[in-house]
């Protein structure tokens, strides 16, 4: 309940809309009221005094009270619609926003279909209940009171057993109420799991079919989704079940109310119009009663898609810019990583140990490493992908942790070995981080990044590149990727084995280029291949976390058989790729 109490806040600004729906629901139930009474005084006055010219006015009267119903009706849905919607895109807004904000290690715990259903089922959910279940908790509670309140007033022994029928009604909503609780809880965590194994399989659908896997995908998949559907059904069967029971509630106390109604009439205590207004009133409280089951359920369903939104808003971002964090404008690059360890958020078993690094302003430093040695999680460090667990990276003697965030990812430019490139024009997917890039600026980093194939595209840089860029291949990918980091010649590359997907001859000519672009900035890169390694002043060797090494290439290949070793089998590696 705590968390739906704090969707309030988005309530806030369309409260004056909330307000005047509430007041447009209650005046149109209060013309329905109405409606029944008139109807008493025309069995009453008209019908039994054979009187057909006041028949005309009063039946005009309850026309009337139809027509503003049905208006005030349209006015209700229209504002609950608008604002409903309104309130949804403001909270879908902030979790997305707080979603990139938050740290890659979030992310790698949390499945991401487990993200997408919260983003989208669970805010339907929350939407639903603002804009129905809210409302008509509001305006059939206050209909039950008036109803009931005027069946005391017509006729009070009758009117007291309608209000008694709520004792039952209560007791069965409390019990319905905590079985559908954690029902809708496990149904919305199904989902979850569901939207993750559908994009998981749209993602890794090359590999699926490659491997002939599809059979063992769908079953797995079919399992999950039977999953699904037996607690869909279980919860359908509650609310069934719940809503039956409801709806008895009223039946059986209206039959009671027949019966005693036409004995009271017969020994005139109630005239025959009474009778048939009380009938008619009583009618009216089938539907606040019948809803009231499907009402507990949406709010149920709310409570539980606001822990879940709420689970994600209440993660605070943990990489974010310290108390006093400040921009540097200018830097030489000198980048020193000093005593740096590093264990993976949630793990327990340090994958860097005791790192120190000096690498100078406009020197390239490669880093080796067997498979699993740590090169990537050393290299993620450096634009704060991750913060380092003890120890720490300095640039120009800052520690980045000291300088603003937007500020150092743009003195540390990033690619890495597997390229994302997203649904847009290859334009924008160069200039991600550099809106302000000039034409000159993209030609220049296409050429060094060999990627000419973009002049051949249909639109040059304005061609849209398909779902992660899955229409180029995986060189063209690495390419642009490649490019994008080079572009406005950032004080700190970081490369992260880029030059994999490509073939000798192509490397050869991006090598070519990259040198010359190594040659004005600072540059770590991590190498997989011995003629990469060409590129590099110095070497450093990385062996299950530690440095074991640091020289230049002769010196290492000279003096450290476990570098001779490690090169040699990247690249069989490579080879055997
Ligand atoms: N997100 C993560 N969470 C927990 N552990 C991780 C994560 N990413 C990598 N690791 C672990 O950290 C260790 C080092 O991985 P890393 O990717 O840095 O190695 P690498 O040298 O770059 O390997 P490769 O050459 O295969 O790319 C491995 O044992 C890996 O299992």
């Amino acid at each position: 309940m705590h968390n739906l109490w704090r969707i309030r806040r988005y309530v806030r600004p369309y409260l004056a809309q909330m307000v005047w729906l509430v007041l447009a629901a209650f005046a149109a139930t209060g013309a329905s009221i109405a409606v029944p009474l008139v109807v008493a005084r025309v069995v009453d006055g008209p019908i039994a005094d054979r009187d057909p010219a006041g028949l005309f006015g009063l039946g005009a009267l309850a026309a009337v009270f139809g027509l503003i119903e049905a208006g005030l009706i349209f006015i209700r849905r229209w504002t609950q619609a608008a604002s409903a919607v309104g309130m949804e895109t403001t909270i879908r807004n902030e979790v997305y926003a707080h979603l990139q904000r938050l740290q890659i290690g979030f992310h790698d715990q949390w499945q991401s279909g487990q993200l997408l259903s919260r983003v989208t089922a669970d805010l339907s959910v929350i939407r639903r209940f603002l804009s129905f279940g809210l409302v008509f908790l509001i305006v059939n509670t206050a209909t039950y009171l008036t109803v009931v309140a005027l069946l005391i007033h017509l006729r009070w022994p009758l009117g007291l057993l309608v209000a008694a029928s709520a004792l039952p009604l209560f007791v069965m909503s409390r019990r319905f109420s905590r079985a559908y609780i954690a029902a809708s809880r496990r149904m919305q965590d199904e989902l979850g799991d569901v939207a993750t194994l559908v994009e998981e399989s749209a993602q890794g659908l090359r590999t699926i079919k490659a491997f002939g896997r599809r059979p063992y995908m769908a079953s797995r998949f079919g399992r999950e989704a039977r999953q699904l559907h037996d607690t869909a059904i279980g919860k359908g069967r509650l609310l069934a079940l719940s809503s039956a029971r409801f709806d008895l509630v009223p039946n059986l106390t209206l039959a009671v109310v027949l019966v005693a109604g036409s004995v009271a009439v017969a020994q005139g205590h109630m005239t025959l119009g009474e009778l048939v207004a009380f009938v008619s009133l009583q009618l009216m409280l089938i539907w606040p009663i019948e809803s009231l089951g499907w009402i507990i359920a949406n709010a149920q369903e709310a409570m539980t898609a606001a822990d879940r939104i709420y689970e994600v808003l209440d993660t605070p971002p943990s990489i974010v810019d310290r108390p006093g964090a400040a921009a540097v404008a200018e830097a030489r690059g000198h980048v020193r990583f000093e005593g740096v360890s590093f264990t993976y958020p949630g793990t327990t078993t340090p994958v860097l140990r005791r790192v120190d690094l000096d690498v100078r302003p406009g020197e390239t430093l490669a880093i080796v490493g067997t498979t699993g040695s740590g090169k990537t999680s050393l290299v993620s460090l450096m634009p704060r992908l991750y913060d380092v667990t003890t120890g720490r990276i300095t640039i120009d003697g800052h520690d980045i942790r000291d300088i603003r965030l937007s500020s150092l990812r743009r003195l540390v430019g990033m690619a890495f070995e597997e390229p994302t490139l997203f649904s847009m024009s290859v334009r924008e997917n160069l200039t991600l981080g550099r809106q302000e890039t000039t034409d000159d600026e993209i030609n220049e980093a296409l050429r060094v990044a060999q990627a000419d194939f973009v002049d051949e595209l249909p639109w040059r840089l304005e061609t849209r590149i398909g779902e992660q860029g899955l229409s180029l291949s995986g060189g063209q990918r690495q390419r642009l990727a490649l490019a994008r980091a080079v572009i406005g010649q950032p004080r700190v590359l970081v490369l992260d084995d880029p030059l994999s997907a490509l073939d000798v001859h192509t490397e050869a000519l991006v090598e070519e280029a990259l040198a010359r672009v190594l040659r004005g900035t600072t540059a770590l890169l991590v190498v997989h291949r011995p003629s990469t390694v060409a590129l590099a002043d110095r070497v450093a060797l990385l062996a299950d976390g530690e440095i074991a090494a640091v020289g230049t290439h002769s010196e290492l290949m000279s003096s450290v058989p476990a570098y001779r070793a490690a090169l040699s089998a990247e690249a069989d590696d490579v080879v055997s790729r």
